[in-house]
């Protein structure tokens, strides 16, 4: 029976590594240790540059280097010493006949294709950039991982130095290495079969679209209390939330995860300076800066917040600029979970860290929105083209004016903005706005005359036409205006619809609220009964001719 030894001494290593970083000291460490180093072409002169004796590949293999570096270390007298067991007296005894001797280290890292896919190389390049010699002495030395260490991350070589120093690698080391480096190739595959399927399948929808997750953080829980939950970075094509930074307050939990990515997918779907406050991944708070704003994001916030104060308590904000000092005063009396955002100006961040509940998250560089989406069901996963797009019927110049007068600029300006931020709430949503921003939204129901009632009762009755953030500091803060003193931001306001209204009755629900212009995507076996009661009521309408569900 094979038993498998606990600690390994380092006397032979193997590097091969495309990120040199760290190389030199890696390798003065290694040879003070008395490691012999034996490494492939530009490895072998970066470490022989630095002073240090090494071996090169093709001094061990007795055949050079060929093929362009496609063939080095692809060679038995290379992979019999990564492989053999040092348990299997059998194994030993095979080195010994051929005259072979065993690695106890590798270092490996891969040539970078994920990367030279991302800088736009052409198809030449990036098939270039397949590494094939490094992942098989990378899996190789994994799966021998009872008798070899294999480490892929330059971050690791300290460990490396203080284990050769300890009398080599312990057995649990050796095995966390082992999944690190099968995670290495695991990823590194899946990188290239997406790639492959993308460019060479002839099918609508490439045949493989692999993901590979790696373990960000434990997570206190799930959506409750009782669901473990944890998140993972997955090769999405750009960074994202996960990757953004905890500047202040305790760690994230599963909802504020869920919440930021909302409130970044409605914030950053304007150009202009927007902000999202965000509960329950639905917004209740939308706006845009007005043109003449001496602090465009502070303005935006704002607005965002007189959207719906109440509902604002205990909200997670995005912003899409970073957060300037006026922003953060506004928000500082705001029970307010999280604030994401590409940055936060010194003061800013300086305001909000007093407050010990609130969490500041900022955006990574080259933060962007996903271009696609995955949405797990049961037994697979739906994969879509993400809805953040300018889509045919998003171009005002295209909509088809049905019912009233053409829209003054100021009034074209506020559909354009309700058509951009309905697709932020879940489905149906009716999104009422005024100024550009939005005033009422009803959304997430079943059907869309009970969306207009919604968006209609937010508008009327909650908060008020100005909203400073003292009068929402904490629950009961804000009130619920209703009656002779209620607001009226329904009349006057314009009115999107992420889909078409199927019978006229949730638009006489808007017209009778007051509203004064529409946009829809039509599209209604009864198109010509809504648009009969636009005119009759005298409103504008407009008809996009694309639709924006979202069912979150
Ligand atoms: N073909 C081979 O035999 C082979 N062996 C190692 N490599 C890779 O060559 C790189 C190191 O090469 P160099 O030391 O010449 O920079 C490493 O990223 C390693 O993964 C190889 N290259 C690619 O396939």
């Amino acid at each position: 029976m094979t038993t498998t030894l606990d600690q390994i001494p380092v006397k032979r290593a193997l590097v091969s590594v495309y990120d040199k970083t760290g190389l030199a000291e890696l390798a003065q460490g290694l040879s003070s240790a008395g490691v012999e180093i034996v490494s492939t072409g530009s490895t072998a002169a970066m470490v022989q540059a630095a002073g240090v004796p090494v071996t090169e590949v093709a001094q061990v293999t007795g055949f050079p280097e060929v093929l362009g570096g496609r063939v080095k270390t692809l060679h038995p007298f290379i992979h019999s010493g990564v492989l053999a067991d040092k348990n299997q007296p059998a194994h030993m005894d095979q080195l010994a006949e051929h005259n072979i001797e065993a690695f106890d280290l590798v270092v490996a890292n891969l040539y970078p294709f994920v990367e030279t896919v991302a800088s736009g190389a052409t198809q030449a390049e990036a098939i270039e950039q397949i590494d094939i010699g490094g992942p098989t002495m990378v899996r190789a030395s994994a799966k021998n991982h009872g008798s070899v260490a294999i480490v892929t991350n330059p971050d690791a070589y300290h460990e490396i130095l203080t284990a050769v120093a300890n009398g080599g690698f312990s057995l649990g080391q050796r095995r966390r290495l082992a999944v690190e480096a099968f995670a290495h190739t695991a990823s590194y595959d899946t990188a290239v079969a997406t790639w492959m399927a993308e460019h060479f399948d002839d099918a609508d929808h490439p045949s493989y679209a692999g993901h590979a997750l790696q373990l960000q953080e434990s997570l206190r829980y799930g959506e409750n209390p009782h669901q473990p939950a944890a998140l993972y970075t997955a090769g999405t094509s750009a960074p994202g939330i996960a990757q953004a930074s905890l500047l202040h307050g305790k760690a994230m939990s599963f909802n504020n995860y869920v919440d930021a990515d909302a409130a970044v997918r409605a914030a950053f779907a304007f150009t202009e300076p927007a902000v999202a406050v965000i509960k329950h991944a639905n917004p209740c708070g939308l706006a845009v800066a007005s043109h003449d704003a001496d602090d465009a994001i502070a303005d935006a916030h704002r607005k965002a917040h007189a959207t719906d104060p109440v509902s604002a308590f205990g909200g997670v904000i995005a912003a899409n600029r970073p957060v300037s000092a006026a922003m953060a005063n506004q928000v500082k009396d705001i029970f307010t979970e999280v604030v994401v955002a590409p940055g936060f100006s010194p003061e800013a961040r300086e305001i909000l860290s007093a407050k010990k509940n609130i969490r500041l998250l900022q955006l990574p560089d080259g933060f962007d929105l996903d271009t696609t989406e995955f949405k797990q069901i049961s037994g697979g996963m739906l994969v879509q083209e993400t809805d953040i797009y300018q889509a045919p019927g998003d171009n005002p110049e295209q909509w088809e004016l049905v019912a009233g007068e053409p829209a003054d600029p100021a009034v074209m300006q506020d559909l354009v903005f309700a058509w951009q931020a309905v697709r932020a709430p879940k489905s149906n949503a009716i999104l009422l706005a005024a100024d550009r921003a939005a005033v009422g939204i009803g959304m997430g129901q079943v059907n869309r005359l009970d969306s207009c009632r919604l968006a209609i009762e937010r508008a009327n009755t909650l908060g008020t036409a100005s909203t400073g953030a003292q009068e929402v500091s904490a629950p009961g803060g804000a009130e619920n205006v209703s009656g002779d003193d209620a607001p009226d931001r329904a009349t006057g306001s314009v009115a999107a619809s992420d889909a078409f209204f199927p019978f006229a009755d949730g638009l006489q629900i808007l017209v009778d609220a007051g509203v004064r212009a529409v946009v829809q995507p039509g599209g209604s076996m009864r198109d010509d009964d809504v648009i009969a009661a636009a005119n009759v009521a005298g409103i504008t309408m407009y008809l996009t001719g694309a639709r924006h569900f979202y069912h979150g």
